[in-house]
Order: C-alpha cells, then sequence, then structure tokens
C-alpha cells in the first residue's frame, strides 16, 4: 500500500521504519530537558530524510551509522561474513563510531539532514520561480512541481485584492490544475496579506447599461468563482501567509486543509460593507465552528486570530510565522508523494454528497449578494473605502 515512494524510501533508509520503537529506549537515558529539546529535533529529522534525493552510499552508511549509535548505543552485535557485503559495511560504519555518546550520535544525525536538506534543497532550486511559472496569467504566479501546483496571488502592493482579473484567472488556474498531474493544489499569496478580499474598485467599473447589469454580472461571476473550488477534484490546500478578508476568509471552508501562518487573521466584515455572506460560508461555517460562533464573524464581523480560527476548525493547523514557509512545504512534498487517485477518491467520499446542496447555497448567496449590492448601505461603505474615509 505504501507505493513506489514508501519502497524506495524503505530501501534507503532502512533504519527510519523502525525510529517509533526506538524512541522510549532512547528517552530513558537522558535528562528531561535535553530530551524534550533534541528528540523532537531527531524526530523531525527521520521524517525529513525520507524526501531527501538519494545522497548516495556513503552518506546513508553514515545515516545509518549514527542512527544506531543514537537509538542503541555502541555497536555490540557479531560482525557480519565477508560475504554478507552489505550487512558488513554497515556494521563497519557503526562500529567506527566507537562509544560516542549516544547524545552526540543523535546531534550529528540531525545535523546532516539539516546540512543534506539545504543543499538538496538549493539544488531543486536551481531554476528561479520566475523561470517556473506557467505564461498566461498576470495577476497569479502559477508553478507546478513536486506534484503539487501552486496558484500565488500575486498583487502584494494591493494586500492581494481580487480584481474580476484575478477571479477569472484562478478560475482558469483551477481548472488547468484539476487536469494537471499534479497530486494536490495549493492557493497562497506573495507578501504580507493572504488577500484582501473582494477589489472593491470592482464596483466602480459601471458598463453602459447601468449597475443593475454590473451587479448581475458580478453574481454571475461571484457565482462561476465559487463553483469552481466546489468542484474542484483534487485535495486543495491554503497556506495562509498573513491576514485574509471576505471572500478569501469566506471559500476556506470549501478547502480540504488550511494551514495558518501565526501572523494570519480571518475577517469577514460583510455587515459594514452593507453585504452578506458567500462562498457557502451561510453554511460552511455554522457547520465547522457552530451557529453561534459563525454568526460573530459572518453577522457582527468578528475578526479572528489565526489561534482562535484553529480552535474553531476552520484552520487545520498554524505554524511559528518564522517557520511557516518552511514547515508547510515541507508537510505537502511529503502529502504530494501518496498515492493521487486514493487522495482524489477519498476527497470525493468526503465531500460529494455535499455538491448539490453547496451549488444550491452558492446560488442563493449570489442572489442575495446581487441586490445588496445595489444597497445605499453597500454604496456608502464601498464609497468611504475608495475616497480613503474607512478602513476596516
Ligand atoms: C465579482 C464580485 C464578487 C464579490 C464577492 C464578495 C466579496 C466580498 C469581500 O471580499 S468583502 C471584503 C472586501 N475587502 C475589504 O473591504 C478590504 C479593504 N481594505 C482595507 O481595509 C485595507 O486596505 C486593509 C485593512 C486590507 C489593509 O490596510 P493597510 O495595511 O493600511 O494597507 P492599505 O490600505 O494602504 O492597502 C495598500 C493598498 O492596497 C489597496 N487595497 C487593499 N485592499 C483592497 C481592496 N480590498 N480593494 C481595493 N484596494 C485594496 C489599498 O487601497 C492601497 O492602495 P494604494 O496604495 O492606496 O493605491
Amino acid at each position: 500500500m505504501a507505493g513506489a515512494a514508501g519502497r524506495v524510501v524503505r530501501r534507503w533508509y532502512p533504519h527510519v521504519l523502525r525510529s517509533s520503537l526506538q524512541v522510549p529506549a532512547l528517552q530513558l537515558h537522558m535528562s528531561k530537558t535535553a530530551m524534550r529539546a533534541s528528540q523532537k529535533d531527531f524526530e523531525s529529522a527521520l521524517s525529513q530524510v525520507k524526501l531527501l534525493k538519494d545522497p548516495g552510499n556513503e552518506v546513508k552508511l553514515k545515516l545509518y551509522a549514527l542512527y544506531k549509535q543514537a537509538t542503541e548505543g555502541p555497536c555490540n552485535t557479531p560482525k557480519p561474513g565477508v560475504f554478507d557485503l552489505i550487512n558488513k559495511a554497515k556494521w563497519d560504519a557503526w562500529n567506527a563510531l566507537g562509544s560516542l555518546p549516544k547524545e552526540t550520535a543523535r546531534q550529528n544525525y540531525v545535523d546532516l539532514v539539516s546540512g543534506l536538506s539545504s543543499s538538496s534543497d538549493s539544488s531543486s532550486q536551481v531554476k528561479p520561480e520566475a523561470d517556473r511559472k506557467q505564461p498566461g496569467y498576470e495577476t497569479l504566479v502559477v508553478t507546478s512541481e513536486d506534484s503539487i501546483t501552486k496558484i500565488m496571488m500575486n498583487r502584494p502592493a494591493k494586500k492581494n485584492a481580487i480584481t474580476t482579473q484575478m477571479y477569472n484567472e484562478i478560475m482558469l488556474a483551477l481548472k488547468a490544475a484539476s487536469k494537471d498531474d499534479s497530486a494536490i493544489t495549493v492557493l497562497t499569496g506573495n507578501g504580507d496579506y493572504y488577500s484582501s478580499g473582494n477589489d472593491l474598485s470592482n464596483f466602480t467599473d459601471i458598463p453602459p447599461e447601468g449597475i443593475e447589469e454590473k451587479a448581475k454580472s458580478s453574481a454571475i461571476l461571484l457565482r462561476d468563482f465559487v463553483d469552481c473550488f466546489i468542484d474542484f477534484p483534487k485535495p486543495l490546500i491554503a497556506a495562509v501567509n498573513g491576514p485574509a478578508v471576505g471572500i478569501s476568509v469566506t471559500i476556506l471552508g470549501l478547502f480540504d486543509t488550511v494551514y495558518a501562518s501565526s501572523r494570519a487573521t480571518f475577517h469577514t466584515p460583510f455587515s459594514h460593507l452593507g453585504q452578506s455572506p458567500e462562498g457557502c460560508s451561510s453554511y460552511t461555517f455554522p457547520k465547522i465552528m457552530g451557529p453561534a460562533k459563525a454568526a460573530e464573524m459572518l453577522i457582527f464581523g468578528k475578526k479572528l486570530t489565526a489561534a482562535e480560527a484553529c480552535a474553531q476548525g476552520l484552520v487545520s493547523e498554524v505554524f511559528p510565522d518564522s517557520t511557516f514557509q518552511k514547515e508547510v512545504w515541507t508537510r505537502l512534498k511529503a502529502y504530494s508523494k501518496l498515492p493521487p487517485n486514493a487522495m482524489r477518491i477519498s476527497k470525493q467520499v468526503i465531500r460529494n454528497r455535499e455538491k448539490e446542496k453547496l451549488h444550491a447555497i452558492n446560488a442563493e448567496e449570489s442572489r442575495v449578494l446581487q441586490e445588496r449590492w445595489l444597497s445605499d448601505e453597500c454604496t456608502n461603505a464601498v464609497m468611504n473605502f475608495l475616497t480613503r474615509k474607512a478602513k476596516l
């Protein structure tokens, strides 16, 4: 069941598979504080090693020897026979560590893996992102590698506010990602914000047919946009790198996993803007966090911290801002190696029975908003922002 990736890992790093069995023995031999600090690093190195490209036999022997020394202490098993070449090489490497203390071996293991990770990171980043990005997008940077399609909103100077063009490009990128050979798809933002939501200047571009026509075409765009998230067939992950506002928050209920930086906030100030909830949040939020918490966000515009959003189930996990990118992408690279068909099918099993309902909710929310956009409350709020009289 582990698939080809699992088989390769077992062949290269057989020691890693036994790590969980070794931990308690290791813990017995250390002071409590030192144990807690370095045990975590060691465990994370054991996970990281599975993601490395083949570092060559010499390094693999070093890793093996350090692992054995760190978990079992000095080599005291009988030396394999001369014809048992592989086991003899492993025994020699372990035995060469003599009486190196377990703690030092563990530290050396962590340092070695960390060195290997940074050199493999830099070799996999030979091409800068600008060279790898898919053509045809002006408001996004879309890249596909390591079985991950990453869609990055790219208007950092405008806090990644979503223009009509960006809505259309995100839909295009999602449709392409649903058919490409990536296993998972990630939406994230460039700069200090994840997204400040709908670009309020979208409302200033009134066609000759008048404001009703604008409200109608905006409702169609909104409905099509949210439909793409409802129908997206592969695991969809949000990497919320900073504050998120409005529609960038509401659609999170349609993602499969949401990772947030500790700097992220989640804000849906619809009443302040004379508007009403969209992105199926009128259904998904009460379901995720309960009606009382959902009402505080969707009716009263209560802004949540990342920790609060996680406690309420909107966010899967929060990472410290300083290590957010590293930790999230390490995690996602590991997930992207899981069998893609199994992941798609699991998503279908989890989500499909809700799809029809979600489409109906999306249609209804879009219809209500079409009316809201024509109200004085909404017009005044948008004008106040655009004339710099109000900010959130
Ligand atoms: C087809 C239609 C579908 C509609 C779907 C319904 C969607 C609903 C929503 O998403 S509601 C939420 C709408 N968003 C907002 O109301 C946020 C408005 N922005 C702000 O309040 C602030 O900009 C801020 C709190 C996000 C950030 O404040 P600050 O850190 O002080 O930065 P600036 O305000 O100086 O922003 C820098 C620059 O970006 C412009 N900008 C930011 N957000 C938006 C936005 N949502 N719309 C338009 N422009 C935005 C801001 O004006 C600045 O531009 P400037 O440098 O002055 O040219």
